[in-house]
């Protein structure tokens, strides 16, 4: 019997030489200091920067912003925690905590928050961009044309799982004539409340108003954020939702979060490419055009805190939502507690506080896991895969309505 333990998990920190957490902070950090570095001919301060933050990352401490950086984001920063962690080493404080000071400080050594000619370039444009540009792309948006003979359930379903595998910058559009691929994906879900989600977005009757508000907070640019708008335009086109408001990321995050400007390019990208993804590219631009799509960047969505500290006026517009869904690995550590939960822990129980109905569509990329069966966790354990809670192979779709 799945029960919730009466004190909460212990806080994931990286502390562990060996653990997943501490190989982020202590190798993966480093490398996309030296990629960020070969990105763009940065000038000799920012050289330094990254530099300086290279070192950090090795052996140094937390510090308070710098005092250039805007009075502003130091007061929410010194809020959100570096009053309380500074001086201490990025090791030894909660993982997600270090992880997205990690980001912050980043965007500081380039000069992203200038003034200065780095102002506002973001770092990981090139490879966003590419990523956008690439043959497979290409082939995922020349796949949807074969979407257009489905049934509309079929059509619907497909969505939801490519904008799920887009998680893994892979998406699963062939669902009904490549089988082999699309049972693996079926069979690699380790929970499936899509049920759930549909009773919560009825298709209405063409002509009839359509109540529904999406609240689809995004993570990845590219090959995520493109199945993501595709399937807001679909359940748009469906009458299964009137308004949707796309929560992206103030600015660039972990490597490849979508910001304002991603979204534009990602629909530019389904405008241009003909077909079945150009008419779902002119279908979003319209509802941009006329308000039934919204693009939200609210600065609580790039905080280093779970939603459940959320502030007030975030919390208002979730209410506000039928649904929110949440994308991918980091908002789901944000959305249950970025905690070593029992597998078992229900997610309708670590996920009682948020304001209203709530979804989460993520493949597995951390240690972070809740709402499992017993059989499922056993089964997962017994399978020798012993990387299943963060190789991405698996996914799940879990929802509290
Ligand atoms: O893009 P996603 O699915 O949010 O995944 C980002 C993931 O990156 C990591 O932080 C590692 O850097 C994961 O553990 C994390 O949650």
């Amino acid at each position: 019997m799945p029960d919730t333990p009466p004190e909460p998990a212990p806080v994931i920190l990286g502390d562990e030489p060996g653990s997943f957490p501490h190989s982020v902070l202590a190798e993966r950090h480093p490398a996309i200091l030296r990629q960020v570095g070969e990105a763009f001919p940065y000038d000799p301060e920012r050289r330094a920067g990254l530099d300086a933050l290279l070192a950090s990352c090795a052996d140094g401490a937390i510090e308070p912003l710098p005092d250039a950086a805007d009075p502003a984001d130091r007061r929410r920063w010194a809020e959100w925690g570096t009053d309380r962690y500074a001086g201490r080493s990025w090791f030894d404080v909660p993982w997600l905590w270090a992880e997205s000071h990690f980001y912050r400080r980043l965007l500081d050594a380039v000069g992203y928050f200038g003034p200065g000619p780095w102002q506002g370039v973001d770092p990981f444009r090139p490879a966003k961009l590419a990523e956008l540009g690439s043959p497979e792309t290409d082939e995922e948006l020349a796949a949807l044309d074969d979407l257009a003979g489905l049934p509309a359930e079929e059509r619907t379903r497909a969505l939801l799982h490519g904008s799920l595998w887009g998680n893994r910058a892979d998406l699963g559009f062939r669902l009904s004539g490549n089988g082999a691929r699309t049972e693996d994906r079926v069979r690699a879900l380790v929970a499936d409340d899509s049920d759930v989600l549909w009773s919560l977005l009825p298709p209405s009757a063409p002509g009839t108003p359509v109540p529904a508000t999406l609240c689809l907070v995004a993570d990845n640019a590219g090959r995520e954020l493109v199945p993501d708008l595709l399937l807001v335009a679909h359940l748009l086109a469906e009458g299964r939702i009137g308004r949707a408001v796309l929560h992206v990321k103030p600015h660039p995050y972990y490597v490849s979060d979508a910001t304002p400007a991603d979204v534009l390019d990602a629909l530019r990208r389904l405008v241009a490419a003909g077909g079945a993804a150009a008419s779902y590219g002119e279908g979003l631009w319209t509802a941009l055009t006329d308000g039934r799509v919204t693009v939200r960047a609210h600065p609580f969505s790039c905080a280093p805190l779970p939603y459940a500290d959320m502030p007030g006026d975030l919390r208002a517009e979730f209410a506000s939502a039928t649904v929110t869904v949440l994308k991918g690995d980091l908002n789901y550590r944000r959305l249950v507690g970025d905690r070593y939960w029992p597998p078992t822990t229900p997610f309708a129980d670590v996920t009682g506080y948020f304001p209203g109905p709530v979804a989460a569509l993520r493949t597995l990329k951390s240690d972070v896991i809740t709402g499992l069966t017993a059989r499922t966790e056993a089964a997962l354990e017994a399978s020798g895969e012993r990387r299943w809670r963060t190789s991405g192979t698996h996914a799940l779709i879990q929802v509290r309505g």
